[in-house]
């Protein structure tokens, strides 16, 4: 027995060993690559260093295209470690459909003179994972896993999902949807366990997983996951480009925005069916508030313009903390509920996604039950950012009211009538938006400025 551990620990160093020297080879190529993605979560400040938690040769580099996954933390000065998939192809020569996506040559290591660049775009690389999720087992730290079910055929075309996005999505044949996660933490993660939770449930608005990867490196405590395969909703628009082009000709969007009422409604039935319920009783509703008034206080510490509202914003926290009430429950939820996050397909219904919360908060934070109002409260906020390009109040307060109606008919309660929770949600929502736009797109920022300054009860 002690044999074997001693072997696999001398195993576990050899590889590492190899790893970091893969990793520091390829250093100075992510360092420039890296913070220009999108998806890059530490933007502003520089990368001072790798190291490798899992380095995985899916395809030899002989093989020409090689593919290579990797899993690297990421050093920055002021900013706790982060982990991020990458996905490399190794050849000897870019055909020039590849060479937007060059990284560049290593100097030297085992890489030396090879040609790296982003795996995504090559579309046979992309076939080699969709065959790797189509058939479970694992590889090196890797795992592909499928649940029971009808086979996901192969050859299937791929392209890359160009759109702005917090990870990267790859289409195959228009059937399905591989959404790769970027950053990523070991822990349960909330996109594949409620859409599977509500797979168990019989839930046809949400999109049910038919793959996912995982990944168990050495000496981590739990595994990590990767990513997850999904059927691709045909002929779909999202809200958020259908509310913008309703507000472009001047038209309601009252109609769609009561469809989605009942559409989020439906959604939240079936979560407290799939998963557990509690009563919000006082501690809850003390913690929640605690929560909300210290995320404030850091991002008033971070964005300058928050601080004069900080302590009007305040009243609607200690609102939340007098709140006591059994009646009402906490449940799982959707967590980062907007527009760009309701699909209108072709099948002329509305389609949820993204389940993974707001992808800056720790995983652990993500999963914690919450009053189904809170997703409503997001839902009425996207409302507000859309009709702010158009300078359009009236256009969003119809679309609220049309949002609450719909969501009353289906849930056979209206969250209006929810006053406190709904006024704390909208205003934690708000907050957390201005330091989303504040790191992620600063032009951005008068957006939710308008609806603090409104919350605080300024002037508009
Ligand atoms: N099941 C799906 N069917 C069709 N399009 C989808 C599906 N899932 C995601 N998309 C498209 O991919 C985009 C990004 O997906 P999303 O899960 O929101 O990724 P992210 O969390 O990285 O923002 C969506 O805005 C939508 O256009
Ligand atoms: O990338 P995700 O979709 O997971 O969510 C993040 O990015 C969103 C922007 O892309 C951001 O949403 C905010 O902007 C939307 C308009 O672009 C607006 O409809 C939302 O109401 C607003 O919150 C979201 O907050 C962020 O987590």
């Amino acid at each position: 027995m002690s044999e074997t551990v001693t072997r696999s620990q001398a195993a576990t160093r050899h590889h590492l060993t190899g790893a970091a020297q893969l990793v520091d080879s390829l250093a100075p190529l992510l360092r420039d690559w890296l913070p220009r993605q999108r998806w890059f979560a530490g933007k502003g400040r520089p990368v001072t260093g790798f190291a490798p938690v899992a380095v995985t040769g899916l395809r030899a580099a002989a093989a020409e295209p090689g593919l290579l996954h990797l899993l690297v933390d990421a050093r920055q000065p002021g900013r706790d470690t982060d982990c991020y998939q990458l996905l490399l192809g190794v050849r000897r020569t870019v055909p020039p459909h590849l060479s937007d996506a060059l990284l560049g040559r290593p100097r030297n290591g085992p890489l030396a003179g090879l040609a790296v660049y982003e795996a995504l775009h090559d579309p046979l690389l992309a076939g080699h994972l969709l065959d790797l999720l189509r058939t479970p087992g694992t590889q090196g730290a890797l795992s592909f896993e499928r649940p029971p079910g009808p086979a996901v055929p192969d050859g299937l075309a791929p392209r890359v999902l160009d759109v702005e996005q917090t990870n990267s999505s790859l289409v195959y044949g228009d059937t399905y949807i591989l959404k790769l996660f970027r950053r990523v933490a070991p822990g349960t993660h909330p996109e594949l366990e409620l859409s599977r939770a509500l797979a168990g449930v019989d839930c046809p608005r949400v999109p049910t997983p038919v793959a996912w990867a995982g990944a168990w490196p050495p000496g981590a405590a739990e595994p990590y996951v990767l990513g997850l395969l999904q059927p691709f909703v045909a002929g779909a628009t999202d809200g958020w480009t259908l509310a913008l082009r309703a507000l472009a000709d001047g038209a309601p969007f009252t109609r769609e925005a009561a469809a989605l009422g009942r559409a989020t409604a439906e959604v939240h039935r079936a979560l407290a069916r799939a998963l557990p319920t509690a009563a919000l009783a006082r501690p809850r509703t003390k913690a929640l508030a605690a929560a909300m008034a210290e995320r404030l206080d850091a991002t008033a510490r971070a964005v300058p313009e928050l601080r004069p509202y900080a302590p009007a914003l305040a009243a609607a926290y200690t609102a939340l903390r007098a709140l006591d009430d059994t009646r009402r429950t906490v449940q799982r939820v959707h967590g980062d509920l907007h527009l760009g996050q309701c699909l209108y397909g072709a099948d002329r219904t509305w389609h949820v996604i993204d389940f993974e919360g707001e992808p800056a908060r720790p995983l652990a934070e993500r999963r914690r039950p919450h009053p189904a109002v809170r997703d409503v409260a997001g839902m009425l906020r996207s409302f507000d950012y859309a009709a702010y390009t158009h300078r359009a109040p009236a256009w969003a307060a119809a679309c609220r009211e049309a949002y609450c109606d719909g969501y009353a008919e289906a849930a056979g309660h209206d969250p209006r009538a929810e006053e406190t929770l709904l006024r704390a949600y909208e205003t934690d929502k708000a907050v957390y938006e201005v330091l989303y736009e504040a790191r992620h797109r600063p032009d951005w920022l008068p957006v939710p400025m308008s609806a603090v300054r409104r919350l605080a009860g300024a002037r508009p």
